[in-house]
Protein backbone atom coordinates (compact mmCIF):
# COMPACT_ATOMS: atom_id res chain seq x y z
CA UNK A 1 0.00 0.00 0.00
CA UNK A 2 2.99 2.32 1.00
CA UNK A 3 4.75 1.37 -1.88
CA UNK A 4 2.02 2.11 -4.28
CA UNK A 5 1.34 5.73 -3.05
CA UNK A 6 5.54 6.49 -3.29
CA UNK A 7 5.04 4.53 -6.77
CA UNK A 8 2.21 7.48 -7.71
CA UNK A 9 4.37 10.32 -6.32
CA UNK A 10 7.38 9.77 -8.38
CA UNK A 11 5.13 9.35 -11.40
CA UNK A 12 2.98 12.40 -10.85
CA UNK A 13 6.75 14.33 -10.32
CA UNK A 14 7.91 13.10 -13.51
CA UNK A 15 4.63 13.26 -15.85
CA UNK A 16 5.01 16.09 -18.46
CA UNK A 17 2.98 19.45 -17.29
CA UNK A 18 -0.04 20.64 -19.09
CA UNK A 19 0.36 23.35 -21.46
CA UNK A 20 -1.46 25.86 -19.25
CA UNK A 21 1.16 25.70 -16.70
CA UNK A 22 4.30 25.67 -18.69
CA UNK A 23 2.71 29.04 -20.07
CA UNK A 24 2.04 30.43 -16.81
CA UNK A 25 5.36 29.92 -15.67
CA UNK A 26 6.92 31.31 -18.84
CA UNK A 27 5.15 34.69 -18.03
CA UNK A 28 6.48 34.71 -14.43
CA UNK A 29 9.76 34.09 -15.38
CA UNK A 30 9.35 37.01 -18.45
CA UNK A 31 7.75 39.49 -15.75
CA UNK A 32 10.76 38.25 -13.15
CA UNK A 33 13.93 38.92 -16.38
CA UNK A 34 11.67 42.36 -16.59
CA UNK A 35 11.75 43.72 -13.17
CA UNK A 36 15.24 42.55 -12.52
CA UNK A 37 16.17 44.39 -15.88
CA UNK A 38 14.40 48.11 -14.53
CA UNK A 39 16.51 47.29 -11.17
CA UNK A 40 20.07 47.29 -12.67
CA UNK A 41 19.14 50.28 -14.92
CA UNK A 42 21.09 53.51 -13.43
CA UNK A 43 18.81 55.38 -12.00
CA UNK A 44 18.67 59.47 -13.75
CA UNK A 45 21.59 62.06 -12.50
CA UNK A 46 19.99 63.94 -9.66
CA UNK A 47 21.20 67.60 -9.44
CA UNK A 48 23.34 68.08 -6.24
CA UNK A 49 20.75 70.11 -4.00
CA UNK A 50 21.98 73.37 -3.22
CA UNK A 51 22.36 75.18 0.21
CA UNK A 52 18.81 77.24 0.66
CA UNK A 53 21.10 80.38 1.01
CA UNK A 54 21.89 79.74 -2.52
CA UNK A 55 19.37 80.04 -5.21
CA UNK A 56 19.56 78.08 -7.95
CA UNK A 57 20.44 79.93 -11.14
CA UNK A 58 20.23 79.10 -14.82
CA UNK A 59 22.96 78.59 -16.72
CA UNK A 60 23.09 82.03 -19.30
CA UNK A 61 23.19 81.13 -22.96
CA UNK A 62 26.32 81.39 -24.74
CA UNK A 63 25.07 84.12 -27.37
CA UNK A 64 23.66 85.80 -24.06
CA UNK A 65 27.45 86.23 -22.35
CA UNK A 66 28.49 87.35 -26.02
CA UNK A 67 26.33 89.77 -26.51
CA UNK A 68 27.06 90.92 -22.58
CA UNK A 69 30.64 91.17 -23.42
CA UNK A 70 30.15 93.39 -27.00
CA UNK A 71 27.91 95.60 -25.99
CA UNK A 72 29.30 96.61 -22.27
CA UNK A 73 25.58 97.77 -20.06
CA UNK A 74 26.49 101.20 -18.03
CA UNK A 75 28.09 100.59 -14.39
CA UNK A 76 25.18 100.51 -11.78
CA UNK A 77 28.14 100.45 -9.24
CA UNK A 78 28.33 104.04 -8.67
CA UNK A 79 31.69 105.24 -10.20
CA UNK A 80 32.35 107.82 -7.61
CA UNK A 81 35.74 106.40 -5.84
CA UNK A 82 39.33 107.60 -6.86
CA UNK A 83 42.73 105.67 -6.89
CA UNK A 84 43.41 107.34 -3.80
CA UNK A 85 41.63 104.96 -2.03
CA UNK A 86 44.10 101.98 -2.13
CA UNK A 87 46.65 104.57 -0.34
CA UNK A 88 43.82 104.54 2.68
CA UNK A 89 43.05 101.24 2.29
CA UNK A 90 46.49 100.23 2.66
CA UNK A 91 46.99 102.32 5.72
CA UNK A 92 43.82 101.19 7.28
CA UNK A 93 45.31 97.27 6.44
CA UNK A 94 48.62 98.69 8.44
CA UNK A 95 46.79 99.83 11.43
CA UNK A 96 45.26 96.44 11.78
CA UNK A 97 48.71 94.96 11.23
CA UNK A 98 49.70 97.31 14.09
CA UNK A 99 46.96 96.54 16.58
CA UNK A 100 46.80 92.44 15.35
CA UNK A 101 43.05 92.36 16.67
CA UNK A 102 41.84 89.77 15.40
CA UNK A 103 38.42 89.93 17.36
CA UNK A 104 37.16 93.01 15.22
CA UNK A 105 39.60 92.85 12.21
CA UNK A 106 39.39 90.82 9.12
CA UNK A 107 42.92 91.73 7.74
CA UNK A 108 44.31 91.30 11.54
CA UNK A 109 42.80 87.75 11.32
CA UNK A 110 44.09 86.85 7.87
CA UNK A 111 47.86 88.01 8.89
CA UNK A 112 47.26 85.95 11.50
CA UNK A 113 47.14 82.88 9.61
CA UNK A 114 50.67 83.31 7.94
CA UNK A 115 52.15 85.04 4.78
CA UNK A 116 51.00 81.53 2.84
CA UNK A 117 47.64 82.26 3.79
CA UNK A 118 47.82 85.70 2.71
CA UNK A 119 49.02 84.71 -0.60
CA UNK A 120 46.53 81.82 -1.04
CA UNK A 121 43.62 83.99 -0.47
CA UNK A 122 45.35 86.48 -3.46
CA UNK A 123 45.01 83.79 -5.10
CA UNK A 124 41.45 82.92 -4.94
CA UNK A 125 40.39 86.60 -5.21
CA UNK A 126 42.50 86.38 -8.87
CA UNK A 127 41.06 83.00 -10.08
CA UNK A 128 37.18 84.71 -9.56
CA UNK A 129 38.04 87.69 -11.00
CA UNK A 130 39.35 85.91 -14.35
CA UNK A 131 35.85 83.81 -14.50
CA UNK A 132 33.90 86.85 -14.23
CA UNK A 133 36.22 88.69 -17.01
CA UNK A 134 36.45 85.65 -19.09
CA UNK A 135 32.29 85.11 -18.99
CA UNK A 136 31.64 88.89 -20.02
CA UNK A 137 30.25 89.63 -16.38
CA UNK A 138 31.03 93.49 -16.03
CA UNK A 139 29.84 94.10 -12.70
CA UNK A 140 30.97 91.34 -11.03
CA UNK A 141 34.06 91.26 -12.55
CA UNK A 142 34.31 94.84 -10.79
CA UNK A 143 33.51 93.62 -7.69
CA UNK A 144 36.24 90.68 -7.91
CA UNK A 145 38.51 93.60 -8.85
CA UNK A 146 37.94 95.05 -5.86
CA UNK A 147 38.48 91.95 -3.89
CA UNK A 148 41.52 91.43 -5.80
CA UNK A 149 43.10 94.36 -4.78
CA UNK A 150 42.17 94.60 -1.24
CA UNK A 151 43.63 90.96 -0.74
CA UNK A 152 46.84 92.71 -2.86
CA UNK A 153 47.09 95.48 -0.80
CA UNK A 154 46.87 92.73 2.68
CA UNK A 155 49.79 91.02 0.29
CA UNK A 156 51.76 94.27 0.33
CA UNK A 157 51.46 94.78 4.13
CA UNK A 158 52.06 91.45 5.33
CA UNK A 159 55.39 91.53 3.04
CA UNK A 160 56.35 95.22 4.43
CA UNK A 161 55.76 96.67 1.09
CA UNK A 162 54.45 100.41 1.34
CA UNK A 163 52.16 101.46 -2.22
CA UNK A 164 55.02 103.68 -3.25
CA UNK A 165 57.57 101.18 -3.88
CA UNK A 166 54.70 99.74 -6.15
CA UNK A 167 53.89 103.47 -7.82
CA UNK A 168 57.22 104.19 -8.70
CA UNK A 169 58.24 100.59 -10.13
CA UNK A 170 54.26 101.80 -12.44
CA UNK A 171 56.69 105.38 -13.33
CA UNK A 172 59.29 103.13 -14.22
CA UNK A 173 58.03 101.66 -16.40
CA UNK A 174 55.95 104.42 -18.32
CA UNK A 175 56.16 104.89 -21.96
CA UNK A 176 58.31 101.61 -22.57
CA UNK A 177 56.12 99.52 -24.53
CA UNK A 178 55.80 96.19 -23.92
CA UNK A 179 56.65 95.01 -27.04
CA UNK A 180 58.99 97.13 -27.42
CA UNK A 181 60.55 95.56 -23.79
CA UNK A 182 60.12 92.25 -24.67
CA UNK A 183 61.79 92.47 -28.35
CA UNK A 184 64.99 94.13 -25.59
CA UNK A 185 64.94 90.83 -23.85
CA UNK A 186 67.84 88.10 -24.61
CA UNK A 187 67.52 85.81 -27.11
CA UNK A 188 67.90 81.90 -27.82
CA UNK A 189 70.27 80.32 -26.03
CA UNK A 190 71.56 83.41 -23.57
CA UNK A 191 67.66 83.99 -22.70
CA UNK A 192 67.26 79.86 -22.15
CA UNK A 193 70.20 80.46 -19.38
CA UNK A 194 68.97 83.18 -18.41
CA UNK A 195 65.00 82.42 -17.50
CA UNK A 196 63.48 79.79 -15.43
CA UNK A 197 60.60 79.25 -18.59
CA UNK A 198 61.09 76.76 -21.08
CA UNK A 199 62.60 78.38 -23.92
N1 LIG B 1 37.95 95.90 1.21
C1 LIG B 1 37.82 95.08 2.11
C2 LIG B 1 37.38 93.74 1.85
N2 LIG B 1 37.05 93.12 0.71
C3 LIG B 1 36.74 91.86 1.07
N3 LIG B 1 36.84 91.70 2.39
C4 LIG B 1 36.55 90.52 3.20
O1 LIG B 1 37.31 89.44 2.75
C5 LIG B 1 36.65 88.24 3.14
C6 LIG B 1 36.74 87.26 2.01
O2 LIG B 1 35.87 86.22 2.32
P1 LIG B 1 36.22 84.72 1.99
O3 LIG B 1 35.03 83.90 2.38
O4 LIG B 1 36.69 84.64 0.59
O5 LIG B 1 37.47 84.42 2.91
P2 LIG B 1 37.54 83.96 4.42
O6 LIG B 1 36.37 84.47 5.21
O7 LIG B 1 38.88 84.39 4.89
O8 LIG B 1 37.38 82.38 4.31
P3 LIG B 1 38.49 81.25 4.11
O9 LIG B 1 38.81 81.21 2.64
O10 LIG B 1 39.67 81.58 4.94
O11 LIG B 1 37.82 80.03 4.57
C7 LIG B 1 35.22 88.60 3.52
O12 LIG B 1 35.08 88.51 4.90
C8 LIG B 1 35.11 90.04 3.06
O13 LIG B 1 34.26 90.83 3.86
C9 LIG B 1 37.26 92.84 2.92
N4 LIG B 1 37.53 93.19 4.21
C10 LIG B 1 37.94 94.45 4.44
N5 LIG B 1 38.09 95.40 3.45
C11 LIG B 1 38.60 96.76 3.76
O14 LIG B 1 39.55 96.64 4.79
C12 LIG B 1 39.20 97.52 5.86
C13 LIG B 1 39.64 96.90 7.16
O15 LIG B 1 38.84 95.76 7.41
P4 LIG B 1 39.06 94.94 8.77
O16 LIG B 1 40.44 94.44 8.77
O17 LIG B 1 38.05 93.82 8.76
O18 LIG B 1 38.81 95.90 9.87
C14 LIG B 1 37.70 97.71 5.73
O19 LIG B 1 37.32 98.93 6.29
C15 LIG B 1 37.51 97.71 4.23
O20 LIG B 1 37.78 99.00 3.73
Amino acid sequence: MVKDAKKKAVKAKAAPQPVAKKVAAKKVAAKKAVAKKAGSAKPPKAALPLPPAIPAVAKPRKAALKAEARHLEPLSVPATGDIEVLRRLWETVEARRLSGDTTISHSARLMARGTAKVAQKLGEEAVECVIEATQGNREATILESADLLYHLIVVWVDAGIRPEEVWSELVRREGISGIVEKASRPKGIVRAAETTKLP
